[in-house]
């Protein structure tokens, strides 16, 4: 069996396309910071317009993206967030809304489908009479699809729900959508659709989408003028971005339509490594193209051992802990990459002979 390369490790792995490069090669380009970088006005126009915003900005990571958009919404010190204790904002950006924001996170527990309950978001927000002893709440935010959660998407009607609750309590609701798209595509509902009732989201162009580099966060013109300052504050007003966006305009047209083989891809993974003794999956979590796998306890292998071996076969995993394992697919990601792999985990978890032809 020829030995090939399938990295599973993350979405945000992928190598620019032929098409990014050529564009990339060919970008038109001016200063981004004194406002002039054409391609720039132009992603973040085509943004706009996409997720039904006044505005759009790029930035240069999905981090920076939840972070410019939370020190926004809570530009008053002693505010307070409401988000999921199993978010990304929560658990992988350094906490930088506190250490760099002052602003105080009041988390509430994530549910298995990735959104938090709404009569517990609403208990969340603090009673303004308390306010000499209570952080003020400002903002809400959820993460579409929910990573953590497996890829999970929160439906339409929720984030409305949440939306109404925000806005009786005057609060401002920010969406981390490093991958709304797979969410808008997993539904059948449009992107703009589904950050309706939002003031603002962060959209990752760097994974699903496929583009090397960055973000953009969309929101209101006043939102997204006050995000600009912000971006600079933080060191992320950059010069000839064109470069960047021309790699992402192509993204957007070209991988939007593969995220639905994606998705088909990841539901192949999880219903193949659902059939082999002592790992276990549950196909039917795999609603876009985030898989965790555990290793059953009284499994003979860890998920050391599991992604040490596939690391021998050209397969890279991202390990979880001592008995669990994530894969993430994406447009990099062949149906035969999938079989590949499979047939690699069978061989080094059941002694099956590896099968040739891959
Ligand atoms: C849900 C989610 N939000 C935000 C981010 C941050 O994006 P970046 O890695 O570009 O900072 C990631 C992962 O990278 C993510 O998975
Ligand atoms: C690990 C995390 O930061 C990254 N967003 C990923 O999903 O790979």
């Amino acid at each position: 069996m020829v030995k090939r390369n399938v990295d599973l490790r993350s979405d945000t792995v992928t190598k620019p396309t032929e098409a990014m490069r050529a564009a990339m090669a060919i970008a038109e380009v001016d200063d981004d910071v004194l406002g002039n970088d054409p391609l720039a006005l132009k992603l973040e126009t085509e943004m706009a317009k996409l997720m039904g915003k006044e505005a759009a900005l790029f930035v240069p990571s999905g981090t920076m993206g939840n972070l410019i958009s939370v020190l926004v919404h809570c530009d008053i010190r002693g505010s307070e967030v409401i988000l999921g204790d199993n978010s990304h904002i929560h658990v992988y950006e350094n906490g930088g809304i506190a250490t760099i924001g002052g602003v105080h996170s009041r988390t509430v527990k994530n549910k298995d489908d990735g959104t938090m309950d709404i009569d517990l978001i609403e208990a969340a927000i603090r009673n303004p009479k308390g306010e000499l002893f209570f952080p003020t709440t400002r903002l809400i935010c959820l993460e579409n699809t929910h990573a953590n959660s497996g890829g999970k998407c929160l439906h339409v009607e929720y984030i409305d729900k949440v939306g109404e609750l925000a806005k009786k309590h005057d609060l401002k609701l920010h969406i981390d959508g490093a991958r709304i798209f797979n969410a808008s595509i997993a539904l059948g509902v449009s992107v703009d659709r589904l950050v309706q009732a939002t003031d603002s989201v962060s959209v990752c162009l760097s994974k699903g989408l496929g583009a090397p580099v960055g973000s953009v966060i969309v929101g209101s013109k006043s939102f997204i003028a006050k995000a600009k300052r912000v971006r600079k504050t933080l060191g992320g007003g950059m010069r000839q971005i064109g470069i960047l966006c021309a790699a992402a305009l192509v993204a957007i047209k070209d991988n939007v339509p593969k995220l639905a083989t994606d998705h088909q891809n990841a539901k192949l993974l999880a219903s193949e490594l659902n059939q082999i003794n002592g790992l276990k999956v549950d196909p039917k979590s795999v609603e876009t193209n985030i898989i965790f796998l555990e290793i059953e306890q009284d499994s003979k292998i860890s998920a050391e051992s599991l992604c040490k071996n596939l690391e021998e076969h050209g397969i890279l995993l991202m390990q979880e802990s001592s008995s669990r394992i994530r894969m993430v697919v994406h447009h990099q990601i062949s149906a035969s990459d999938v079989n590949y792999t499979i047939n690699c985990i069978k061989q080094f978890v059941c002694g099956y002979p590896l099968q040739s032809g891959y």
